[in-house]
């Protein structure tokens, strides 16, 4: 099917119906050609108060179904993502820019967490003990909060939603999605994998639209419990300012700036074949990516060669071709941010390494060369603001204590890396870092068995693991008293 009419018979999803939206059509681009993939209608605020109805109504279909019939649907939605991760990759692809082999890599990590919250619907254990009045009980219920909304961000439209759906699914809630329009087909085609795994109607609405038409709606509407987004720290603030006025609960996962520590004793080669495709994954637009490298002055020349060598290694092209590396960023906005931190660094004395540049090669797209930096200045954008893009930057140490206290300088603390063969200096590092994931000698630091978060500026709350499905859950306390006279 062509994508134009993927967007025309598709659209909104409210009260498990598709539907166009309300308000005058908007193009989807494709970043690595910035030709337009199809038009489509998003939602208007009306329509995102339907939605909200749409889920309070399901709250009680969704109630009826038991653990393992909530297990048993989302088994089935995880089978179907997995079945058709071809086919979402490529949207993901087109949509975004991220290299098809790394997105059909997210549409399969997201059959995973949907399959790992499949069996965390059936462990939602309550307790029962012993009172304080002989033979009273106390009982204590975990219960489903009623309507979640879920704003996810386009780096990952499918991963990220998927680790917002499934343990709000698998607690028993109802959702209100606010996916970004850049990403609207590969959301509307994970939807319809739960909608074919048959939830109940309502229980999934998908709400594509402007932010001021959909957020204020949503946040000004007591019926909606929580809200779970993932984005810049900027809207998080602004989000949880708005969450007051009803006093929902939120999850923030916001940015990082993730410093990278490689101590003396590290295994270099496996650093650097780790470091580049690790730095540039998603064009670096991803808010774990390692950012700022810090290597012990005595092994720095020979680190900052191979890290050059392997990434020089890396291809840039077409996100549809298997063999690239590094597609274009997903939108020009951000391209334009990347080019200008760039910038200034080098009219601040810093030195590229590599990159620089938008390639020579691409005549079309939001594409940049992955980049290295050094020799930058403290007050160099790249090492204060995240730069969501593909930029690294390398810097030398030679204690403990100093690269400690650089790592930990920014408001960030999302995720944090460590290579060393050492298991003293891991569990020495470590200790200081302040970061809510840490990934020793590899940049994997999530998976759908282990919590995902940050504090500081990066938020709170936990995505993935057996954490996760607690954000989703309130807690009711039943105290059994015996009447007197009871048989
Ligand atoms: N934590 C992440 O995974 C993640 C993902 C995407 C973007 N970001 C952050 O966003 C920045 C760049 O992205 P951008 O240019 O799209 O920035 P942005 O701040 O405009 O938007 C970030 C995300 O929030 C959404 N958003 C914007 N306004 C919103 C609102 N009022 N209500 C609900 N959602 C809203 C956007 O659709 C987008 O998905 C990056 O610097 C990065 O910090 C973080
Ligand atoms: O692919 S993952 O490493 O699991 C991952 C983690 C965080 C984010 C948020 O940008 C995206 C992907």
């Amino acid at each position: 099917m062509e994508l134009q009419d993927f967007y025309s018979s598709h659209g909104q999803f409210i009260g498990g119906a598709w539907c166009p939206g309300s308000e005058n059509a908007s193009v989807v681009v494709n970043p690595s050609t910035e030709v337009a993939l199809g038009e489509m209608t998003p939602a208007g605020a009306a329509q995102v108060t339907e939605a909200i109805e749409a889920a309070w109504s399901a709250r009680g279909a969704m109630r009826a179904l038991t653990a393992w019939n909530r297990s048993r649907l989302l088994r089935r939605a995880a089978t179907l993502i997995d079945e058709r991760a071809e086919a979402l990759g490529r949207l993901v692809a087109l949509e975004t820019g991220k290299p098809v082999r790394q997105a059909v890599g997210e549409a399969k990590a997201s059959s995973e967490s949907v399959d790992w919250f499949a069996d965390e619907a059936r462990r939602v254990f309550g307790m029962s003990y012993e009172s304080r009045v002989k033979g009273d009980r106390y009982l204590v219920h975990m219960e489903p909060l009623g309507v979640v909304a879920a704003f996810v961000p386009w780096n990952f439209p499918l991963l990220l939603l998927a680790r917002k759906m499934a343990p709000a699914l698998a607690a028993g809630n109802t959702l209100v999605i606010r996916p970004s329009s850049e990403a609207a087909g590969a959301t509307m085609a994970l939807i319809k994998c739960f909608e074919d795994a048959g939830f109940p109607a309502g229980a999934i609405n998908l709400v594509i639209g402007r932010p001021g038409d959909v957020t204020p709606t949503i946040m000004n509407d007591a019926r909606v419990a929580k809200v779970s987004f993932t984005g810049s720290v900027p809207i998080g603030r602004q989000i949880v300012a708005q969450s007051a006025v009803t006093l929902k609960r939120v999850s923030m996962e916001l940015g990082g700036h993730a410093p990278v520590i490689v101590h003396a004793d590290a295994d270099i080669d496996a650093f650097a074949a780790l470091a580049a495709p690790g730095k540039f994954r998603n064009a670096g637009q991803v808010c774990a990516s390692p950012t700022r490298f810090y290597v012990h002055e005595s092994i720095a020349r020979e680190v900052e060669q191979k890290l050059v060598a392997a990434t020089r290694a890396l291809r840039l092209g077409s996100p549809l071709d298997d063999a690239t590396d590094l597609g274009p960023l997903t939108t020009s906005r951000r391209r334009d941010a990347v080019e200008k931190m760039v910038d200034e660094a080098v009219s601040g004395g810093a030195r590229v390494l590599s990159g620089g540049t938008r390639p020579s090669t691409m005549e079309r797209g939001y594409f940049y060369e992955p980049t290295w930096l050094t020799r930058l200045q403290p007050d160099a954008a790249v090492l204060n603001d995240e730069p969501f893009g593909p930029i690294g930057t390398l810097a030398t140490f030679s204690t403990l204590d100093e690269v400690a206290a650089e790592a930990n300088r920014l408001p960030f603390a999302l995720a944090a890396y460590v290579f060393t063969r050492s298991l003293a200096k891991t569990h020495a590092t470590v200790d200081r870092l302040e970061a809510g994931v840490i990934g020793v000698n590899t940049f994997v630091a999530s998976t759908a068995e282990t919590p995902f978060g940050g504090s500081k500026d990066s938020g709170y709350g936990r995505e993935g693991g057996p954490h996760a499905i607690r954000d989703y859950l309130d807690t009711k306390f039943v105290n059994v008293a015996m009447p007197a006279d009871a048989e």
